[in-house]
């Protein structure tokens, strides 16, 4: 099961990630309240070991404002978190350094898209407010398969993410306001608790 922390902002957040056994780390440079400029972003990344994945997050940006946060922060992951289209993402590909890995996050609403459509390495299904803490209905949705590298998030928390592994079967889980003690502040005991959560019900 793959773990993705995302909207850490400080040394704390990253440290207690990356020590809990978090699989990627997310750097918010969307507009947010989790936003952090690409100055801080390029600190918190160099501070992560190589194995863990460190994931740029952007919504309906212009192009080189990618590209030069990519640049200078030095994300190991982009995910494209609006309504980029196709051309976008091949933009995007076009400028990313090879084995960088490209994340398109969906908002699902009638059902959930299909996995490649964008080309991107890995699809994450989120509620229809990214960030904002809020579950979605699994309900009947045509969720990707088990051979296909695809992201659960929306609302996740360490009392819900084992019954939403139980349910959705995800390659992986991404949370941000169900690791926060108020909102944008993480609380390093709810990272260490969502991890085991996850992990405890993937073994
Ligand atoms: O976290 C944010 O502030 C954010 C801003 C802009 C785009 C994406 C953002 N976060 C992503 O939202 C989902 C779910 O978050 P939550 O657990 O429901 O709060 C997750 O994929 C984050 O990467």
């Amino acid at each position: 099961m793959f773990v993705k922390v995302c909207g850490l902002r400080t040394e704390r957040d990253v440290d207690a990630a990356v020590a809990a056994g978090a699989d990627a780390v997310g750097l918010v440079l969307a507009e947010s309240v989790r936003r952090i400029d690409a100055a801080t972003a390029r600190r918190l990344a160099a501070r992560v070991p190589e194995p863990v994945l460190t994931v740029g997050v952007f919504r309906d940006q212009p192009l080189e404002d990618v590209r030069a946060a990519v640049e200078e922060t030095g994300v190991r992951a982009v995910q494209l978190h609006g309504h980029e289209d196709l051309a976008y993402f091949e933009a995007v590909r076009g400028f990313l350094p090879p084995g960088r890995t490209l994340i398109r996050a969906a908002s699902v609403r009638e059902q959930a898209p299909a996995y490649g459509e964008r080309g991107e390495d890995v699809l994450l299904l989120d509620a229809p407010v990214p960030g904002a803490g809020e579950t979605w209905d699994l309900t009947g949705k045509r969720l990707p398969g088990p051979d296909v590298r695809w992201l659960l998030a929306g609302g996740l928390t360490p009392a819900n993410v084992g019954a939403a592994i139980r349910t959705a079967r995800p390659w992986g889980v991404d949370v941000s306001s169900g690791i926060e003690a108020s909102r944008g502040v993480k609380d390093p005991e709810l990272i260490r608790a969502f991890l085991k959560a996850a992990r405890e019900e993937a073994a």
